[in-house]
């Protein structure tokens, strides 16, 4: 979106004195979208808090609907809130919407590239947008960091996928914001891409880049984000680091194979969270702080059975992800 009435020296300050503690601010955030002839209105955000440390490599998870683009829009000026606060570097976007949005960067869903610019020509027009004047644009360094100098000037049409996704992150980077955010980043992109993606949004950070990102694929975010806030149905439904998040489901399963063809679960399992899966196989849920696999196969043991196969499930964020999203939201359903 064109903004030339945002000056560089506007941008976000990157003096070592007062810097942030947090890169974002989210406080009571709401947007109803108004209904309009028979579709009703919509409570897309409701009352979301959120504090993005500076420096983080932050992740948003959600369903589809969940209310993620929603947020993104309101932060980059592109949908107006209908209540709550909302600091970016910690300038109000009420208050200094500018000065705010000057803060981010960002790099939406879709790959909008005009065909016939070269990466460098883009780059330029961008930095134009942003009024970034010419001694301050830093297109071949940008070019370099997203390993584009070499397509430099050729046409965006000829540039692989990957290449077109890193060009949009270098076109967020031009005016050299302070946070950068990403709209589910991945999505169609192989496995292979997305290695590369990550390592080039990985070494942004590491230069100091605050980085929002959404994104569906949990194990990603599992091993890329230091914190992770989930998001459903308009509420943050978790917040917290990734550690902390896992330790939170703290449970494993273990399936028991067995000779003998079963009906029941046997009763010397009773006392465990025990499950019935086919004739031969049994799951039982546990936690690993009680430790109970000794006493779960003396149960078994004594239940006269004999063990084919034995295998265990750890938690994932996916199951996190699932068990705190699993709950319908009445309203939702309603809608
Ligand atoms: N312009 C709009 N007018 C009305 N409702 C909208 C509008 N934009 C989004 N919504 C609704 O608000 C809710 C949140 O949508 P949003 O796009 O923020 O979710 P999301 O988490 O980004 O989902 P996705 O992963 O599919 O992009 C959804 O129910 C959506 O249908």
């Amino acid at each position: 979106m064109p903004r030339d009435d945002i000056s560089p020296s506007q941008s976000a300050p990157f003096a070592a004195h007062d810097l942030p503690q947090h890169a974002v601010r989210v406080k009571g955030l709401e947007k109803t979208y108004g209904g309009r002839g028979r579709t009703p209105a919509k409570h897309a955000l409701k009352a979301v808090d959120l504090a993005i440390p500076r420096g983080s490599l932050f992740g948003l998870l959600g369903p589809n609907g969940a209310g993620k683009s929603t947020m993104i829009n309101i932060f980059a000026g592109l949908v107006h809130k209908t209540g709550g606060t909302v600091e970016l570097w910690d300038t109000d976007i009420d208050r200094s919407p500018r000065q705010a949005r000057a803060s981010i960067g960002v790099v939406p869903q879709e790959l909008n590239i005009d065909p016939f610019f070269t990466p460098r020509a883009l780059l330029e027009m961008q930095a134009g947008l942003y009024g970034v004047p010419p001694r301050e644009r830093r297109t071949d360094e940008l070019l370099a960091t997203m390993s584009l100098t070499d397509k430099a000037d050729a046409y965006a049409r000829s540039l692989s996928g990957g290449m077109r996704r890193r060009l949009m992150v270098a076109k967020a980077m031009v005016h050299d914001p302070p946070i950068l955010v990403l709209d589910e980043p991945t999505a169609g992109v192989d496995v292979e891409l997305r290695r590369q993606l990550w390592e080039h949004v990985q070494a942004l950070n590491a230069r100091g880049t605050t980085i929002l990102l959404t994104t569906h694929y949990l194990h990603e975010a599992e091993a890329l984000c230091d914190e992770i806030a989930i998001i459903n149905h308009g509420d943050i439904v978790a917040c917290d680091t990734t550690p902390n998040m896992l330790r939170r489901l703290d449970s494993k399963t273990i399936i028991l194979n067995v000779q003998e063809a079963l009906t029941a679960v046997p009763a010397t399992l009773t006392p465990y969270d025990a499950e019935l899966l086919d004739a031969h196989r049994i799951a039982i849920q546990y936690h690993r702080s009680t430790s109970p696999v000794a006493g779960i196969l003396e149960a078994v043991g004594a239940a006269g059975l004999s063990i084919a196969d034995v295998s265990t499930r750890e938690a994932a964020l996916e199951d996190i992800f699932l068990q705190i999203t699993a709950e319908p939201d009445a309203a939702t359903a309603a809608a």
